[in-house]
């Protein structure tokens, strides 16, 4: 079995390079498939386990897809005629594979794409993007797991009001609209940097797309979209979970490439706790405190606290003096990590969609598991500062979201291997794998 193991104990120096965004490159090789003329070169990629499955799924629909990880660069000819479905064997592996969806049925007229059923955060229904291809004139059926979304002739323009800002059914509509035929107007739609670089994307390729990143985005449809070069932008939560280990290990970290406005609320949060936060030259340096205060946080849309810094901060919260809560607003069963908290000796219990705290915790090295991907970085961020070894399991996990995690932090300091059978890790301790 594959583990990370973490010595807690030592404090993190030096810089660290922020990898391109996970959650803007996936709808962003979806939307590649839109472009029925020229190739899409997209830069700065991100080498995750979830690049390589976005890339199977577009192969699958008769893409031709090249992907030179040692450059970050991936380019998509979709010029082909595509194919319709994207199968259960993605979509499982991936539930933003859905985010093909909206390009085939604004390509084809038609789409099928596994039902992604539930995950370890949540029953993640994807009702609202159904809601906005119906709008615009698409029948969706259901059955034998797939769902099914066919229009005759062109999607047409619609005006679509989000229940909640659902950041895959903006995605999915907005791609959708831009080859539909007239105006497509999304109220309430999410508004997170993922959103602007993806529409900043699409318009290269000759859509006109107007309002990211605010509530409202207006689209008028296009008749033909063709390839474009593209930079991936910086990872937020990436950056976000290396503030945590900086601030955690009472450490002195420059984060190269955070984006600060991205930041911004979780800057915020931090620095309430007392952590010191510089905006230096293209990135942010973070210099923790050993005293740390408790405070109190509610996860929301953009430009709320972002739910997937919400294991992170957990970790970081442990450390604070007195009472501090979690409240999970976006998921409804975001919290599987708090039980390896507590395998890890914390005080910490779960009242209804919060999280209360009692700190500051004297945290101990267990065996604990990577539940999803942001809770996996958050266990070993707790190691980092663990009495004695710390094993952390799942790690295919952590490898959707996050480029060589371990040798990061070891770069920076940390006492973290990763290990892929049985190892003589210590004197004192032999690991079974
Ligand atoms: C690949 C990607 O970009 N993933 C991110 C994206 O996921 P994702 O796009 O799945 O997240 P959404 O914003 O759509 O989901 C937020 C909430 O809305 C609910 N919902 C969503 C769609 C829908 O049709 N019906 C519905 O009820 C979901 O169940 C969830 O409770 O945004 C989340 C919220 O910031 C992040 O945690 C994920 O990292
Ligand atoms: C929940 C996440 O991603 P996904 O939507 O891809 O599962 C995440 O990045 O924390």
């Amino acid at each position: 079995m594959e583990k990370i193991i973490v010595r807690g104990g030592n404090a993190l120096e030096g810089t660290v390079k922020v990898e391109g965004a996970k959650n803007a490159v996936l709808p962003i090789l979806a939307a590649a498939l839109l472009a029925g003329e020229g190739k899409s070169t997209l830069l700065d990629v991100p080498a995750l386990s979830d690049v390589k499955t976005i890339n199977e799924v577009l192969r699958h629909l008769n893409a031709d897809v090249e992907y030179t990880i040692e450059e970050n660069k991936v380019v998509v000819d979709a010029s082909n005629k595509l194919a319709l479905e994207a199968p259960f064997e993605y979509v499982r592996k991936m539930r933003a594979s859905v985010q093909v969806m909206g390009p085939l049925l604004a390509r084809n007229g038609h789409a099928r794409v596994a039902l992604p059923g539930g995950c370890a955060i949540g029953s993640r229904p994807i009702d609202l993007h159904l809601k906005g291809f119906e709008a615009m004139g698409a029948a969706i059926t259901v059955g034998n797991g797939f769902i099914e979304a066919k229009v005759d002739g062109r999607l047409a323009g619609a005006k679509i009001y989000l229940d909640f800002p659902s950041v895959g059914a903006t995605e999915n509509i907005m791609a959708a609209a831009t080859l539909a035929n007239g105006t497509t107007i999304i109220e309430n739609c999410a508004k997170e940097p993922e959103i602007v670089d993806m529409a900043n994307f699409m318009n290269k390729m000759g859509a006109n797309i107007k309002g990211a990143g605010t509530d409202t985005i207006r689209i008028e449809g296009v008749e033909a979209l063709y390839g474009a070069v593209h930079n991936i932008i910086p990872d937020r939560i990436e950056a976000g979970t290396f503030m945590v280990a900086a601030a955690i290990t009472n450490g002195n970290v420059l984060i190269e490439n955070a984006v600060p406005e991205h930041l911004a609320s979780l800057t915020a949060k931090m620095k309430e706790m007392g952590v010191t936060i510089i905006e230096e030259g293209e990135g942010l340096r973070v210099i923790g405190q050993p005293n740390l205060k408790s405070v109190d946080i509610k996860t929301m849309p953009h430009p709320g606290f972002p739910t997937d810094m919400q294991s992170q901060m957990m970790a970081l919260m442990l450390k604070a003096q007195g009472t501090s809560v979690i409240t999970e607003t976006v998921f409804e069963n975001r919290f599987m990590h708090v039980e390896e908290f507590r395998r890890m000796n914390a005080n910490i219990k779960i009242e209804g969609r919060s999280v209360i705290m009692n700190g500051p915790n004297n945290l101990q090295g267990a065996e604990v598991a990577a539940t999803d991907l942001r809770a996996g970085a958050s266990l070993i961020l707790a190691g980092l500062i663990s009495e004695g070894y710390t094993q952390v399991t799942e790690l295919k996990h952590l490898d959707r979201g996050y480029v060589n995690f371990h040798g990061k932090l070891v770069a920076l300091g940390a006492d973290v291997e990763r290990i892929n059978d049985t190892v003589e890790v210590r004197d004192e301790v032999t690991v079974q794998a």
